[in-house]
């Protein structure tokens, strides 16, 4: 257990240091209380939802390990949900995907659903006072089984998802005018090929021309935004993805879109750190799929490495705070699931503070005369200084555990909650 005492001598012992590089300590932990993460659901039953508990994960994508207690209904995954949050700092989103509907048992297809849908999760949401963002699903289902979706060259198929996705900004919209924030709606889509086609210009037009149609509702963006997600490759799409990188850069900045940057969605030497500032020249707003590819589009746990250090400082060096909406994206299922939202949340929310508690100025003036020396020097240095502190202070101000105290209620809810299920 860490006293409050102790977190209150070291947190004035690091509000010292960095008050020697001008850094308001306090006002930085201001800050950090205006940071909402989108906490993705789909961490709590390895992207299975509700609609088919029997169905299989398509589309490319892949949640290896069999850890036992994952939720089995929306009840049990608001549950453990709960819990996560209940560890982290600050208040923050999630994210649901359409399959995590409650239809009372019905069969409501994904060309059907309705905000009725998911009212549980808005009141939950209320609640909770958090915010609700939203995705279509278009994998995991019959009519994606050949691996197309909205690029389909059969026109049915193509339309059944065009509903879909046309219903899911209703939801995004119903979202927004509940909870009063506006629900970011991510379309992500699988289409694509295991080898080389010999035609990757038509499967981008009927792409272009189904988002035209799923867009062409106008929805005030003060309750819904738009977002599309690229890939590179997916298990099956090996060759060619339809809905690649700069398809989306073109058609996100053609329609005023959000383009959504996943970090496993890129050549593994290529980082969604360094696209930001070069995307935020041209478009207003960026979302990201904060995830951690381990040779390929892995989904593991957000670790505190650097690229999550980087990513983080490319948000908040500029003051792109309000810019940038910071969402979630790994699946495992090899470790409590629980654990999973916790690391993976609470390591996002430590990249950012360590970021804001960066003498960017002073580091910007030494970057512009020309003294790289300085510039090396003292960024190595900072690396050791004390965040941890500010950190633990942050934590408890929040009421949440300090240091690893959450580990043990984690492992209290495991055994209390998660062994009783069955999996
Ligand atoms: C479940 C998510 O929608 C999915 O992970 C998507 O965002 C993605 O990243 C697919 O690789
Ligand atoms: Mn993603």
């Amino acid at each position: 257990m860490y006293s409050d005492k102790k977190i209150n001598q070291a947190f004035q012992w690091a509000k010292e240091l960095y008050g020697r590089w001008g850094i308001d300590v306090e006002k930085v932990v201001q800050a950090m209380e205006g940071v909402a993460i989108s906490m993705h659901c789909w961490q709590g039953d390895d992207v299975g939802g509700f609609e088919d508990p029997e169905g299989d994960l398509t589309g490319g994508i892949q949640a290896t390990g069999n850890y036992p207690g994952k939720a089995r209904s929306a009840d049990e995954l608001r549950q453990d949900l709960g819990q996560a949050f209940s560890l982290i700092p600050g208040k923050h989103r999630l994210n649901l995907h359409a399959i995590y509907l409650e239809t009372g048992g019905k069969k409501v297809d994904r060309d059907e659903i309705t905000p009725q849908h998911f009212s549980k999760w808005v009141d939950w949401a209320k609640e909770k006072g958090i915010g609700l963002d939203f995705n279509p699903t278009l994998f995991s289902h019959p009519k994606a089984d050949d691996g197309f979706t909205l690029s389909h060259p059969d026109q049915g198929i193509r339309d059944f998802w065009i509903e879909h996705c046309k219903r899911s900004r209703k939801i995004g919209e119903y979202f927004g005018k509940e909870l009063g924030t506006a629900a970011v709606t991510n379309i992500w889509l699988p289409d694509g090929y295991k080898d080389i086609p010999v035609d990757k210009f038509s499967p981008r037009e009927r792409l272009k021309d189904s988002l035209d149609q799923i867009l062409s509702e106008n929805i005030d963006k003060e309750y819904n935004l738009d977002a599309v997600e690229s890939k590179l490759f997916g298990i099956g799409s090996e060759s060619y993805v339809v809905g690649s990188h700069e398809f989306y850069l073109g058609y996100s900045l053609k329609n005023d879109l959000l383009l959504c940057l996943d970090a496993g969605h890129f050549h593994p030497t290529e980082y969604i750190s360094n696209k930001i500032s070069a995307c935020l020249l041209y478009l207003d707003e960026l979302l990201l799929h904060v995830s951690r590819p381990v040779r390929w589009d892995s989904d593991h746990v957000v670790i505190l490495d650097d690229e999550l250090q980087a990513i983080a400082q490319q948000i908040v060096r500029p003051g792109f705070l309000d810019r940038v909406h910071i969402g979630l994206d790994f699946f495992d299922a090899s470790i409590n699931r629980i654990a999973a939202w916790v690391i993976g949340t609470r390591n996002m929310l430590k990249a950012l503070l360590i970021a804001m508690l960066e003498p960017t100025a002073t580091l910007k003036e030494y970057e512009l005369n020309g003294d790289l020396t300085a510039r090396l020097a003292i960024l190595e240095e900072l690396k050791a200084y004390p965040w941890q502190a500010v950190w633990n202070y942050y934590c408890a101000e929040n009421n949440v555990p300090v240091g690893e105290d959450w580990f043990t209620e984690v492992r209290n809810y495991e055994k209390e909650v998660l062994s009783n299920r069955n999996s």
